[in-house]
C-alpha cells in the first residue's frame, strides 16, 4: 500500500478524552474515531487489525471443532421472554420498537437465539456434541462506556455455544475450548492467564476469565507468578484425546479475579515471593451453565435410552474488538504502538528519507515491488514529509520491520532494517532486505 493513496489521519496532539494509552494511541494512530458514546468508526488501519486477531480467533475455533455461522445482531424479544432474562437483564439492553410495532433488541449476547436454533434441528443425542459460534457485533448499554474499545456499547465478540448430552460431554467441550482460548491469545504476542470467575447474568457454576496483565486493566487479580511460565499448547494438540492433563496443569496454580479471591488459600498455597496483585483486561471468558437454557426453552434430545433430556450448555466469549486495545495496552512505548507480527495492519514500512532523489526512489519502488511479490503486507511511506515526521509516523502506528532508505546508505548499496520491537538496526543490501523479511 502507498502511503500517498491510503487514508490515515494521524493526529498530531494526543485527544485529551483519552485516559488510558490503548484509547490514546488508537486516536493519534488514525485507526478509529468515535461517533458516539461507545460507538466507533474503524478506519483502514484500525480495521486491518481487527480483521488479523478476527482471523486468529476463527483458526483456532475451527481447529477445536467449533463450527463457524452467522446469527442476527437483531433478536425477538419474544425469545428472550422464553428464558427470562428480557426482564432480568435489565437497562444494558438496547430495546426496538419496528414498525409494526413489533418488540425487538440489539442482540448483546446469543445463548437465547442459539438455543433456538438448535431445538429446532436436533432431535437425538447422536448430533452431539456440536460447538457453533459466530463473530459478531454486540450492543450492551453500558452506563459509562469509556477506555475507547476497552468498554464500549457496540463492540466485536467471538461468541460460541456448546451442547452435549450430559455433564461429562459438556465438561469436555470446555476443556476444548479452554485450550484453544490458551492458543488463541498466544498467537497475539499476549499472555491471558484463566482465572476462576464468577458467572454473572450468563448463569451456570463454572467460569473462566482469561485475563491478560495491564495496570489500567479493570479487573483486580491474584496470581501465582508460575502461571505466567505455563507451556501453551502446540497446534498439534489432540483435541479429541484427553485434556484435562493440560487444564489441571492451568488450573492447579492460583490465579483468581477479586471476585472469587481466596485470601488464606492465596496467602497459604502461594510462597510470597511468587505472590502477584495486579490488575488485568479480561479478554475472554467461558462459562459452564448446564441446562439453564436447555430447561427453560425446551432444547432435548432424546438419550441411548429412548428418554428425552435437556442438553448441557455452555457458551465462550472472546472480546476481538477488545483485544486490539489489549495488545496495545500490553505492547507499546513512548514512542507508540508495538504490534506483534501476527496482528499488525501491515508487516514493513518502507521509509523513503529523500523523496525525489531518482536513486532512493527507484530503489523504494524495487523493494516495494519485491516484497509485494512475495505477499508480504508493506506500507511504503511515499509522501513528501521530511524524514523525522517518517520516522515519528512509522513509531506510532506500530508497523514491526521498518526500511529506512537514504541517499548515503545507497551510496555503499545499503538499506537500514529498523526492528520496533526492540529498535535494534542492522544494514544490509536491499535484495538481503526481501530474503530476510519474505
Ligand atoms: N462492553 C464491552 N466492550 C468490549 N468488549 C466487551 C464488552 N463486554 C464484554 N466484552 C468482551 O466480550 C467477552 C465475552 O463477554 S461475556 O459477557 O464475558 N460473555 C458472553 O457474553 C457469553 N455470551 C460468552 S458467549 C468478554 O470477555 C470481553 O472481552
Amino acid at each position: 500500500m502507498r502511503l500517498s493513496r491510503f487514508f490515515l489521519p494521524i493526529l498530531k496532539e494526543n485527544p485529551k478524552e483519552a485516559e488510558i494509552v490503548s484509547h490514546r494511541l488508537m486516536l493519534r494512530a488514525g485507526m478509529m474515531r468515535q461517533e458516539a458514546a461507545g460507538i466507533y468508526a474503524w478506519l483502514p488501519l484500525g480495521f486491518r487489525v481487527l480483521k488479523k486477531i478476527e482471523q486468529i480467533v476463527r483458526e483456532e475455533q475451527d481447529r477445536a471443532g467449533a463450527l463457524e455461522l452467522l446469527m442476527p445482531t437483531l433478536q425477538l424479544a419474544d425469545l428472550w421472554r422464553e428464558s427470562g432474562r428480557y426482564d432480568a437483564y435489565g437497562p444494558e439492553m438496547l430495546r426496538i420498537l419496528d414498525r409494526h410495532k413489533r418488540e425487538l433488541l440489539y442482540g448483546p449476547t446469543n445463548e437465547e437465539m442459539i438455543t433456538e436454533i438448535f431445538r429446532s434441528y436436533v432431535k437425538s443425542y447422536k448430533s452431539l456434541p456440536l460447538n457453533l459460534y459466530h463473530i459478531q457485533w454486540k450492543f450492551r448499554d453500558e452506563q459509562r462506556p469509556r477506555f475507547g474499545v476497552m468498554r464500549g456499547r457496540e463492540f466485536l465478540m467471538k461468541d460460541a455455544y456448546s451442547f452435549d448430552l450430559d455433564e461429562a460431554g459438556a465438561r469436555r467441550s470446555y476443556n476444548k475450548m479452554f485450550v484453544a482460548y490458551l492458543r488463541t491469545f498466544a498467537r497475539m504476542g499476549l499472555k491471558a492467564i484463566p482465572m476462576r470467575a464468577e458467572t454473572g447474568p450468563i448463569g451456570g457454576d463454572l467460569s473462566h476469565e482469561f485475563i491478560v496483565l495491564a495496570e489500567t486493566g479493570e479487573s483486580g487479580v491474584y496470581i501465582n507468578r508460575d502461571v505466567l511460565d505455563l507451556p501453551v499448547p502446540g497446534a498439534d494438540v489432540d483435541y479429541d484425546g484427553d485434556l484435562t492433563p493440560i487444564i489441571k496443569q492451568w488450573t492447579s496454580v492460583y490465579a483468581a479475579t477479586e471476585d472469587v479471591h481466596e485470601a488464606a488459600r492465596f496467602e497459604q498455597e502461594v510462597p510470597e515471593a511468587k505472590r502477584l496483585n495486579t490488575r488485568g483486561i479480561e479478554v475472554g471468558q467461558i462459562f459452564y451453565f448446564g441446562t439453564k437454557y436447555s430447561d427453560t426453552m425446551k432444547a432435548m434430545v432424546a438419550g441411548p435410552d429412548g428418554v428425552d433430556v435437556p442438553i448441557h450448555g455452555g457458551s465462550y466469549g472472546v472480546g476481538v474488538s477488545r483485544l486490539v486495545g489489549a495488545i496495545i495496552e500490553a505492547c507499546h512505548d513512548d514512542a507508540g504502538i508495538k504490534w506483534p507480527e501476527a496482528v499488525a495492519p501491515f508487516r514493513v514500512a518502507i521509509l523513503n528519507l529523500k523523496q525525489g532523489d531518482a536513486a532512493v526512489d527507484g530503489a523504494c519502488e524495487q523493494l516495494y515491488r519485491d516484497l509485494l511479490a512475495k505477499g508480504v503486507d508493506v506500507l511504503y511511506d511515499d509522501t513528501d514529509q521530511r524524514a523525522g515526521a517518517k520516522f515519528a509516523a512509522a513509531d506510532l502506528i506500530g508497523i514491526p520491520w521498518q526500511i529506512l532508505v537514504g541517499p548515503k546508505g545507497l551510496a555503499d548499496g545499503k538499506v537500514e532494517v529498523k526492528r520496533r520491537s526492540d529498535g535494534s538496526r542492522d544494514n544490509m543490501s536491499p535484495a538481503d532486505v526481501v530474503a530476510k523479511l519474505a
